[in-house]
């Protein structure tokens, strides 16, 4: 062949393979675009049509070919080829521990993405399977940089798409500092943690992030900044779900609790979009209902909760199993639609509905009575209808309704508002049509005052599980878990047990904290008195002793004795015991 044969052969080759890379962004474009109309992302397909200047009333996909079925087909062909599953998609944060010293966290190397083939068809950057592409650029630089910007080999952009790569560039550029600043504050606190060594006597354990010694922590050069956030973080106990996440961790012993983890992707529920039939208000209505939906998990589970067997059980029965084995659960045994938890403040009812979230892969909808009785007032009904619509459209679903009587308190009361009277009745025609319905829609009620609540609804709460102040097993578990590592050796969790008879669990964890806070306080006096913190100077925060077990009780008196006989009458004439 004449030279001048060859070039115009490589030439044409050379445009043959420009055109198919064209052609087939072209078709991811579509791809995308079918797949936005398919699952109802109407507002994201509206802009890239404006965006790609493409759309569907143009071109479609061929049949048989949706994004799906060739990311489930890229997965299978990959797992023949290198015999495991795909990443498809990886962390920009995550944890990494290392032997004792605690938990860190940094920006996921990663390496370089898969190099964008270039117009040539070559790989332009690091070669081999994704899954070899570690190590390499720092992630600074790799994330901010756009592709096709110098450094990084990649057909010429358009200025359209080269301004977008930019922003998306600049975004990108922000979360890496956004990265690289909680990554270095987690730093400086672990330096600090780092700079002192445990007595030899207690082990190390990580708690939601900070490394503390077995009694509870050895705070020496941190400064007082530090050891807010090491409070912040669980040390000492802040807010009502702490103690769980923290002493999970403490308990576990693996730091790797989620609660610690900036990005909780990967436990994070992708939700559909609004259905195309609510319109207007009551698309609102249904956006509104939307952000009460839990898409991050609670982190509670069923492990957490100490006793409450039969409430879990019957709550498994009830969310978990009829998910898992649909064909058992029909006729006689079809799956229950209602359970009602009550008994006295404080026992695990609100606790019992977080582990639904966490551990039942259905959609969670958390509406509590109050929000829709003060933010609703006059929609009320429309929402109760919007929320089973919703329910039904993402099921298998569980409704969390917090506080019922306050919603369902008995019909045609004194002064009963118009509008409250239809919203109750909406609410039962709601839970009418799930009976009658196929969809795996679960609704859970709580109650501190059963016996106020509206007998046609009480029907429809098919289960009622008393949830009574817990026994001198589950305070005992509660204490053990509570105060795992931070007590003297002659404070035990049966003694704690013992001098708790009539305490809730939420007592026992005002106890636990209060306990807890003993050793802290003393340690927070000595931080104070002596003025800036020398690094040099251990200062040890020690166990919780007798003594502070004895003020803790005695400041901490049982909230929810209250009503007792009540309780036990409604159980007798409604219910089922939870133990
Ligand atoms: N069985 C339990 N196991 C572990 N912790 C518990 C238990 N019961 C209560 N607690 C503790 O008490 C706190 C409050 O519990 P929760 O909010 O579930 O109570 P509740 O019954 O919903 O109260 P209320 O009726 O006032 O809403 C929890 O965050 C937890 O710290």
């Amino acid at each position: 062949m004449s030279e001048l044969a060859a070039l115009k052969a490589l030439s044409k080759a050379k445009e043959s393979e420009e055109k198919r890379i064209q052609e087939r962004r072209r078709n991811l474009i579509v791809l995308i675009l079918r797949h936005l109309a398919d699952h109802g992302y109407t507002d994201t397909y509206e802009r890239l049509c404006t965006e790609s200047n493409l759309s569907l009333q143009k071109v479609d996909v061929a049949d048989n070919v949706d994004l799906l079925r060739i990311l489930q087909e890229f997965e299978e062909s990959y797992e023949l080829k290198f015999g495991k599953r795909p990443k498809v998609v990886r962390r920009l944060v995550e944890e990494v521990s290392s032997g004792g010293g605690g938990v860190r966290v940094r920006a996921a190397s990663g390496g370089p993405r898969p190099a964008p083939i270039n117009g040539a068809g070559q790989a332009g950057g690091a070669s081999g399977s994704p899954a070899s592409s570690a190590g390499g650029v720092p992630i600074g630089a790799a994330m901010a940089r756009p592709p096709g910007a110098p450094g990084l080999e990649g057909p010429p952009i358009s200025g359209a798409l080269a301004a977008k790569q930019r922003r998306d560039a600049g975004a990108a550029a922000a979360a890496v500092g956004e990265v690289g600043r909680k990554a270095e504050l987690l730093e400086r606190r672990q330096a600090a943690m780092n700079s002192v060594k445990p007595p030899p006597e207690v082990g190390m354990q990580r708690i939601a992030g900070v490394q503390v010694d077995g009694r509870g922590g050895v705070l020496a050069g941190m400064s007082r900044e530090d050891v807010a956030a090491a409070q912040l973080q669980g040390l000492c106990v802040a807010g009502q779900a702490a103690p769980i996440a923290a002493s999970r961790a403490a308990a576990a012993g693996n730091g790797s609790d989620s609660d610690s983890d900036p990005d909780n992707f990967f436990e994070r529920r992708v939700l559909k979009p609004l259905p195309p039939q609510l319109q207007g208000e009551l698309r609102e209505l249904g956006a509104a209902i939307t952000r009460d939906i839990f898409t991050d998990s609670p982190n509670v589970r069923w492990e957490d909760i100490a006793g409450l067997d039969s409430a879990k059980r019957l709550i498994k029965e009830a969310v978990v199993m009829p998910i898992k084995y649909p064909q058992l659960f029909t006729g006689l045994l079809a799956p229950w639609k209602g359970v009602l938890l009550y008994g006295p403040p404080g026992t695990g009812k609100t606790l019992l509905a977080k582990a639904v979230a966490t551990e039942c892969r259905t959609t969670f909808f958390n509406i509590s009575a109050s929000s829709i009785i003060s933010k609703w007032r006059g929609d009320s009904e429309k929402l109760v209808r919007v929320l089973f619509e919703l329910a039904r459209y993402h099921a298998p679903s569980t409704v969390f309704l917090d506080e019922i009587d306050a919603l369902m308190a008995a019909r045609g009361g004194e002064g009963e508002h118009e509008a409250s009277r239809r919203m109750k009745t909406e609410l039962l025609i709601q839970m009418d049509g799930l009976a009658r319905g196929g969809e795996l829609v679960f609704v859970l009620a709580a109650t501190n005052l059963p016996w106020e609540l509206d007998m046609a609804l009480l029907r429809r709460l098919e289960k009622r599980i008393l949830v009574p102040l817990p026994n001198t097993a589950a305070r005992r578990a509660m204490f053990a878990t509570l105060l795992v590592g931070r007590c003297a050796p002659d404070v035990s969790p049966d003694m704690l047990a013992e001098r708790t008879e009539g305490y809730s669990g939420s007592d026992v964890a005002v106890v636990a904290k209060e306990a807890a806070m003993r050793p802290l306080r003393r340690l927070m006096s000595k931080l104070e008195l002596d003025g800036p913190v020398d690094p040099n100077i251990k200062v040890e925060l020690g166990p919780v002793t007798v003594e502070d077990a004895r003020a803790a009780l005695e400041v901490t008196k049982p909230s929810a004795r209250l009503h007792e006989d009540k309780y036990r009458k409604f159980n007798d004439d409604y219910g089922q015991l939870a133990t």
